[in-house]
């Protein structure tokens, strides 16, 4: 029997998982966290939770330009000028955002900007279109403005965080909302929590980088130029993982043992593609079959082929090489695992959709197809169709695809509308 998918996320899980957790649970790869500037954050997984260090708003302020007055308390809030229940003020000076503006004198008004600091003396705003004349007079002038009740517009000191609350919590994976409030408190900096070093390699006498020498007339024939490299290099960048790229290694497996010797012990985690199947130069089985690595067949395609085990202690994962089958193996295996393990990258969103026209997959195989995706609206539900075929050769296709389309192993055929699950790329 082939392994499942679902076993071999499993396994892929518990080596890494057996390699990376340290005592009892405790944060991954062994180590508390490391401190990095705000800048650089985005994506990275909080260490320890961050309590506001100061009250969010740091000072009661205004909401809206207008006039900081002392209002009466009050059961209605007439909305414009009414000369039953205004009041004619004397202007004060204007009071702009980043000052300590001074007391506000009994009856009288002071012009006031949106975030500005509510001066002692006033405990409410009225919006500079309520007032008569609507704009703001010099100081000293009058302005007539209708009754308001206290705390109108006003955002008051702690009203969004108060200082000691719980701001982000530990294990949160950072967006740009998180990095916003940690520069709202004060914070240049954070606590995040490791990221594993990958050590990339990719195999194949066939494979060139573009840039290559040997391809400044052109592809040689026979050979092609790299993808894989490429593709899973953003793959793992994009979440959150510390890339180390080897040179392309050729179908020679003592080469190969010389890379993987040479940056063993610096990495987390050994990546490879290519060089796993049945053929006669398979350089990554030649090379560890006999030692601690599984290569095994998966109910699944594409992808297919794996290889999974450690070297020299450190966890060891083989892609196969064909570049949609490497894509394909990211996404079910590795991101879920990081997901799961690291709190980063995100997890893709699974979702059921109507597809818009039938399909049909292999018996007994897992099949993921490529497709587009187009999410509900107002009047139509969530429909997918497929971008290509199912062959793991298409990256022009997986280039132009949203989603990725499962289709269960016990599934042969699928009729336009049926609901099948849908990753959002
Ligand atoms: N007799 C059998 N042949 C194959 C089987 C099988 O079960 N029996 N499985 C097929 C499946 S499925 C896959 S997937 C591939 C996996 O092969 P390998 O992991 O050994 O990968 P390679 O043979 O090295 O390469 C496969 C394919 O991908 C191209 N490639 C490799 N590296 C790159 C790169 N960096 N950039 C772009 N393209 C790359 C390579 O040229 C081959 O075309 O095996 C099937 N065969
Ligand atoms: O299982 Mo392979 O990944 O189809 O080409």
């Amino acid at each position: 029997m082939r392994r499942t998918v679902a076993e071999h996320q499993q396994a892929v899980l518990e080596v890494l998982a057996r390699a990376w957790k340290g005592e009892a649970g405790a944060p991954l790869l062994h180590d508390a966290g490391t401190r990095v500037p705000l800048a650089d954050a985005a994506g990275r997984v909080l260490a320890a939770e961050l309590r506001a260090p100061i009250d969010l708003p740091p000072f009661a302020n205004s909401q809206m330009d207008g006039f900081a007055v002392w209002a009466e308390a009050r059961q209605e809030q007439p909305k414009d000028v009414d000369s039953a229940t205004s009041t004619v003020y004397r202007v004060a000076a204007a009071i702009p955002a980043g000052i300590l503006p001074p007391r506000l004198e009994a009856g009288t008004a002071a012009p006031i900007m949106t975030g500005a600091m509510l001066p002692e003396g006033a405990n409410a705003v009225v919006p500079v279109e309520q007032a008569h004349p609507a704009h703001f007079p010099a100081e000293g002038g009058t302005v007539e403005l209708p009754a308001t009740a206290p705390g109108t517009f006003v955002r008051a000191r702690g009203s969004d965080l108060p200082a000691g609350s719980a701001a982000i919590p530990a294990g949160a994976l950072l967006n740009a909302a998180h990095i916003g409030l940690a520069s709202a408190l004060g914070r240049s900096s954070l606590m995040v929590r490791p990221r594993p070093r990958v050590l990339l390699v990719t195999t194949g006498d066939e494979v060139l980088l573009p840039g290559d020498p040997r391809a400044a007339d052109g592809l040689p024939e026979g050979r092609i130029f790299d993808a894989n490299m490429a593709l899973l290099r953003a793959n793992l960048q994009q979440a959150g993982v510390e890339v180390v790229l080897a040179p392309v290694v050729l179908d020679d497996p003592h080469a190969l043992l010389e890379v993987l010797d040479g940056y063993v012990d610096t990495v987390d985690l050994v990546l490879s593609t290519g060089g796993i199947s049945a053929g006669a130069f398979e350089v990554v089985k030649q090379a560890l079959s006999g030692l601690e690595v599984d290569f095994v067949s998966l109910a699944l395609q594409p992808g297919g082929p794996q290889a999974l085990g450690s070297y020299k202690g450190v966890p060891f994962i083989g892609f196969p090489g064909n570049p949609v089958s490497g894509a394909v193996s990211f996404e079910l295996f590795l991101r879920p695992a990081l997901a799961q393990l690291l709190g980063a990258p995100a997890p893709r969103r699974r979702v059921l959709a109507a597809l818009e026209r039938p399909l049909s997959s292999p018996a007994g195989r897992y099949q993921v197809r490529r497709g587009i995706y187009e999410g509900p609206e107002y009047e139509s539900a969530a429909s997918v169709r497929e971008v290509g075929g199912p062959s793991s050769h298409l990256l022009g296709a997986l280039a132009q695809a949203n989603a990725l389309i499962h289709i269960p192993a016990g599934v042969t055929e699928l009729h336009a509308g049926a609901k099948v699950e849908v990753w959002l790329l």
